[in-house]
This record gives C-alpha cells, structure tokens and sequence, in this order.
C-alpha cells in the first residue's frame, strides 16, 4: 500500500488513477508521494519516508530541487500538460493589451445605471480605441511547450513572428511553424518586436532577463507579455518604463504589489493553466508517473534524476538505487550482488549532473543483508526494493 498527499488542490480526474493500492493521507510524514501544484516546498523538511513529489504544472521553482536529490527524493513535472491552457491566456493577454477592453468593460460597469449609457458609449468609446495584432512583430523568448504553442497560433493570426531560444529541443524545432524567423541574438527581438513575450523558466541564469538594459533596447511603445514568472522581469524597472509610456503596456499573470494596480500593468491572478482541461491534463500526467516510479522504480520527466524506465519487472525482484554520479558505482553494486550470489538479469544506469539512478532485476529475492551492503556503498542516497 502506499500513500499519497496533496500540497494543493490536484484534479479529481488525476486523483481517480490511483488504484485501490493508494490512499490519500493529510498526515505529510506518512506520504510516499506529494502532489504539489505551486505551492512553496523551499521551507518544509521531507520525511525519510517520502520518495516522490510530482508538480501538476511545468515550473518547478517552488521546490528545492537539489535537496530532494540529495535525499533519494526523485521530483517530477508534467512537460506540456497546462501548454494549451497558457497558450490561449497568451493570446487572450496579446489581445488585451492592444485593445482597451479592460478599460472599456470597466467603463461600462461603472455607467450601469445610466439610462443614457448607449448614447454615451459611441461619445466615449474613442477613450478605449487600440491597435490590431495582424500584421505586427511578436518576439518569443523560450520556444518550449508554450512557446511554440503561442508562435504557431500568432502565425495564424497573421503576425510575423520571431522566436529565440539558444536551447530549443529537437522535438520542439519539429514543432515550430518555418514561418517563424530564427533569432540567435535577444537584442535583435528587443529591437525588432511590437510585442514581447517570455516562456522560460526560472532559474538563476533567467532571473531578471528582462532588465533595464534589455528594455532600453525595445521599441517604444514596446507590448510585454509575461506568463512565466515575475522575478524573470526586474518589475521596477518595467513600471518606470510603462509610466514613461516606452512600454505601452505590461501583461503579468503574477500579481505582486510592484505591478498590482499600477496602470496600463495588466495583472491577472495566475490564471494561465486554471482551466479544467489543463487542471485534468497535469494531475493524470502525474499521477501516472508517481505510479510508475512508486510500483515499478521508472523515472520519467523528472527535473533532478535522470530518465531511467525498464518497463515492469520481469525478475524476482527490482532494485532501485538513487545515488551520486561518481566513479565505479555500478562496479561496487554488481560485487556486492555477486559476492552474494545473486544475478542480475537486466539492469539500466543513467545520470544526470552530479544524481544517477540504477535498477537491477535480480533473479532472486534480495535480502536485508544485502540491501545493508548496499546502502553502505558510499554515494548511495536511497535504495527501494520493489
Ligand atoms: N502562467 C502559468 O500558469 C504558467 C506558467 N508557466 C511558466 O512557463 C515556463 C515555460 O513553460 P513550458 O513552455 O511548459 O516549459 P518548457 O520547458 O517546455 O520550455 C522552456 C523553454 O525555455 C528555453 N530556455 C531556457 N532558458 C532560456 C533562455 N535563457 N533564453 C531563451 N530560452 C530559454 C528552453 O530551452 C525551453 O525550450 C515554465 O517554466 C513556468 O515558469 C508554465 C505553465 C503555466
Ligand atoms: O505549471 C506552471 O508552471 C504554472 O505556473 C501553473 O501553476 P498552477 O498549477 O496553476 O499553480
């Protein structure tokens, strides 16, 4: 049996996979597996119980990746399961932010009670005029589930589009639209570009990539999406900027007090993946790996521990060893096996920087003896006997 706790709310729809084998506990220190969309883990001390935390999302900046590697505790996302969902909040952001309907819709709240709100409407209404997306230059940065997503889309709806990123995967390169310009260097979508959009991670080499020296060289009157996350932006510069008018308007989905209120800043409340068909997506991608990795020992989409998947067992049984990327690992592990008897039938080893993961079938039923042995190889994080 194992269990299972949820840091957020996770979809119905995912939690329904687990099978009779797993029961939901509020009890943190009892679970096996945590499901966590974006709330903060930076804080919270992990059980020696847990082995598994899957992020319903893409970003994983609200978990501390590296202690959870170093405590045998194998993270996961769900690469492309909120992409559609934030695509459209992007396009719906791109569409707010050259029309003035926020301002338009909120005038017409306000008249509400006006008997003559029809006839002031066609008074008012050049108030609210704005500009059309065809025709106009967005530059992507990050062209990865989302990005490319949003690049397609903008292409559709008639924009010439610039896309950047120096680490685009090959899937996604298979996936972009050729109408999509290459740029090698950032300044030239800051140069060239109506509208700006981000779609990386954040991490310390993104934090603040979009700083005063980045803004200095856009256009003015430049549009700024933003649906990544607030620190990649250094947001005091932003609304300085915005206030100047060179950027005519700044679309944030992480409300903060920087940006929050602030004029032509439009701010919505991380709506970008809130839509049930993403909810549902990233809660069943989820589920479905805890399941694996917790049942079977394999690794897929984890962001600390490589990919290691070698389908069901078809020994006596499995062992799954998390362990530091260092010299004669698989050596030390084949002796003590050895030594004891025991063969292996199949077996796979994989790293990732400084982690590796190993998983040997054996032929027969490992003992605690051996399992003490191995555990003592120096390097070893955590071992599951499966
Ligand atoms: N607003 C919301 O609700 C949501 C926000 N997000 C945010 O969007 C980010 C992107 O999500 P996905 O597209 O699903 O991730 P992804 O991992 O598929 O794509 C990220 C892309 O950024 C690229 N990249 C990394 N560093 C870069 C750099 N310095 N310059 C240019 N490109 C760079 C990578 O090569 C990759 O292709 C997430 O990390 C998360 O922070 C994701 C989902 C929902
Ligand atoms: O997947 C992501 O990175 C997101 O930002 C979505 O966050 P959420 O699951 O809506 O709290």
């Amino acid at each position: 049996m194992y269990q299972y706790s949820c840091m957020n709310a996770i979809s119905e729809v995912g939690l329904q996979k687990f099978t009779d084998q797993y029961t939901k506990t509020e009890v943190k220190e009892d679970a096996d597996a945590l499901l966590v969309r974006s709330a903060a883990l930076h804080d919270m001390e992990f059980s020696d119980k847990l082995a598994a935390i899957a992020r319903a999302g893409a970003g994983v900046n609200n978990i501390p990746l590296e202690r959870c590697a170093e405590q045998g505790i194998v993270v996961f996302n769900t690469p492309g399961a909120n992409a559609n969902g934030v695509k459209e909040a992007v396009i719906a952001g791109l569409l707010l932010a050259s029309r003035d309907l926020a301002d338009g819709i909120n005038w017409v709240k306000a008249e509400s009670g006006n008997e003559d709100i029809a006839k002031l409407a066609e008074k008012e209404k050049k108030n609210f005029a704005g500009s059309e997306i065809k025709g106009k230059k967005l530059g992507i940065i990050g062209l990865g589930a989302i990005g490319i997503l949003v690049a397609n889309t903008a292409v559709h709806l008639g924009m010439e589009v610039y896309g950047y990123d120096p680490y685009i995967s090959v899937d996604s390169a298979w996936n972009l639209s050729r109408e999509i310009t290459h740029i090698t260097d950032v300044n030239d979508i800051y140069r060239e570009c109506d509208y700006i959009t981000i779609h990386v991670p954040l991490l310390e080499s993104t934090k603040k990539m979009i700083n005063e020296e980045a803004i200095a060289e856009m256009k003015d009157g430049v549009i700024l999406l933003n649906y990544a996350r607030d620190l990649l932006v250094d947001e005091e510069a932003v609304v300085k900027a915005v206030q100047s008018g060179k950027i005519r308007r700044y679309m944030s989905d992480f409300p903060n007090t920087t940006t929050a209120g602030v004029k032509n800043c439009i701010v919505t409340p991380h709506l970008g993946a809130s839509t049930s068909e993403s909810e549902d997506n990233c809660a069943v991608m989820a589920v479905k790996e805890v399941m694996d990795y917790l049942e079977n020992g394999n690794i897929n989409h984890s962001v600390n521990y490589p990919t290691c998947d070698m389908g069901k067992c078809k020994g006596v049984c499995r062992v799954a060893i998390n362990h530091k990327n260092i010299k004669n690992m698989i050596g030390q592990f084949a002796s003590v096996l050895g030594e004891a008897d025991m063969n292996i039938a199949n077996m796979a080893n994989q790293s990732k920087g400084e982690y590796a993961y190993s998983l040997f079938d054996l032929d027969t039923q490992i003992t605690d003896e051996v399992v003490e042995k191995l555990k003592n190889v120096q390097g070893v994080l955590r071992i599951r006997i499966l």
